[in-house]
């Protein structure tokens, strides 16, 4: 069983269209909603693949009962906060050429008592012992910079492993807490958080370590076309699969992420897994997660020990 917890869940939806002009009249060829938010994918990438899930999330508003008969929909066991503002919409344009372009909105602001309920209702489904807490996404307003380092703490009490994956501040006011047994930046969201580029695969693994030096276990970065690199104390691995034009790259690093943590396996079969997962979601519209008959973990190169020379645009 994995418990995710989503505090700044969203609706996604995704108009797909031949090309963006500013400043034109297009035409959409499809639309989607579906239920987002980083942990919320999580739980329906695990559930589509017959795991037990639970995933913790406020909802409020229209937009938020949607969001809830989407789960329903996906099976996806729920746990929410009621909250008196509206859950977002976040808005996706994805182009022919496999062009996405990303509308998240800042999401509803939450009262002290409402994020209370929130880590309340956190400690609830920890108390099923879950293999893992997934902690994801951006905070919405109202609740603390260190919202993820208190439910680490939660979670640690209870022996629950915790993988995080979430962007800028927030990121950087856990990361430096350490106590994660997992964080899952993206290379853009690495770079950031040590404030410099990472251009080589050695600046990567230098740079994963460092945040390892920080009290973290291990750092997964995906790489977006370029596959992923897994970083422990001893050991890195690369892996990567053959390019493809995306559908849609929302929610595809989830979809990594819910690879690795799908099953116990040896750290390369793991990543290999996961850059499976990875590669199928982007090649599904909107934030649709991939399914068993998707995944094709054959195609997946796997290497230990990567040449720290390799640059990562040129792999
Ligand atoms: N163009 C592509 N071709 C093949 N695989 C891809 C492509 N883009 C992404 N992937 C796969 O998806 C994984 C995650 O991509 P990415 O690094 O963009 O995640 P992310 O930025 O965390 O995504 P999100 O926040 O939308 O979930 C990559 O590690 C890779 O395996
Ligand atoms: O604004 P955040 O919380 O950083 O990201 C939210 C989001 O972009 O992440 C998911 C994809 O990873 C989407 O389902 C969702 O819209």
């Amino acid at each position: 069983m994995i418990v995710t917890i989503t505090p700044n869940p969203s609706v996604d939806r995704t108009l797909e269209i031949s090309a963006l002009t500013r400043g034109e009249v297009l035409r959409v060829l499809a639309s989607h909603s579906q239920a987002g938010g980083k942990g919320v994918n999580v739980s329906r990438a695990l559930r589509s693949h017959g795991s037990a899930t639970t995933a913790v999330l406020p909802t409020g508003g229209a937009d938020g009962d949607q969001l809830l008969a989407l789960l329903r929909e996906h099976d996806v066991n729920a746990v929410t906060v009621p909250v008196a503002a509206t859950t977002r919409s976040n808005l996706t344009v994805a182009e022919a050429d496999g062009t996405t372009t990303k509308l998240n909105l800042a999401g509803p602001s939450l009262s002290e008592a409402e994020v209370d309920a929130l880590l309340a209702a956190t400690d609830a489904a920890l108390a099923c012992q879950p293999s893992w807490l997934v902690a994801s996404g951006s905070l919405p307003v109202g609740a603390p910079g260190d919202f993820y380092v208190r439910i680490a703490a939660r979670a640690s009490a209870l022996g629950v492993p915790v993988a995080l994956d979430t962007s800028g501040a927030p990121l950087e006011v856990a990361a430096l807490a350490g106590s994660f047994a997992l964080l899952k930046p993206n290379h853009e969201e690495l770079a950031e958080l040590l404030g410099r580029e990472l251009p080589t695969i050695g600046d990567v693994i230098g740079g994963a370590r460092e945040v390892l030096s920080w009290g973290n276990e291990t750092v997964l970065v995906t790489l977006g076309g370029h596959g992923a690199l897994l970083v422990d104390r001893q050991h890195s691995w690369w892996a990567g699969s053959p390019r493809v034009t995306p559908r849609s790259t929302v929610g595809a690093g989830d979809c990594t992420l819910a690879g690795y943590l799908y099953a116990d396996s040896e750290a390369p079969e793991r990543l290999r897994r996961a850059v499976a997962w990875g590669t199928a979601a982007v090649a599904l519209p909107g934030t649709t997660v991939p399914g068993p008959d998707d995944i094709d973990e054959s195609a997946v190169e796997v290497v230990a020990e990567p040449d720290p020379a390799l640059v990562i645009k040129e792999l």
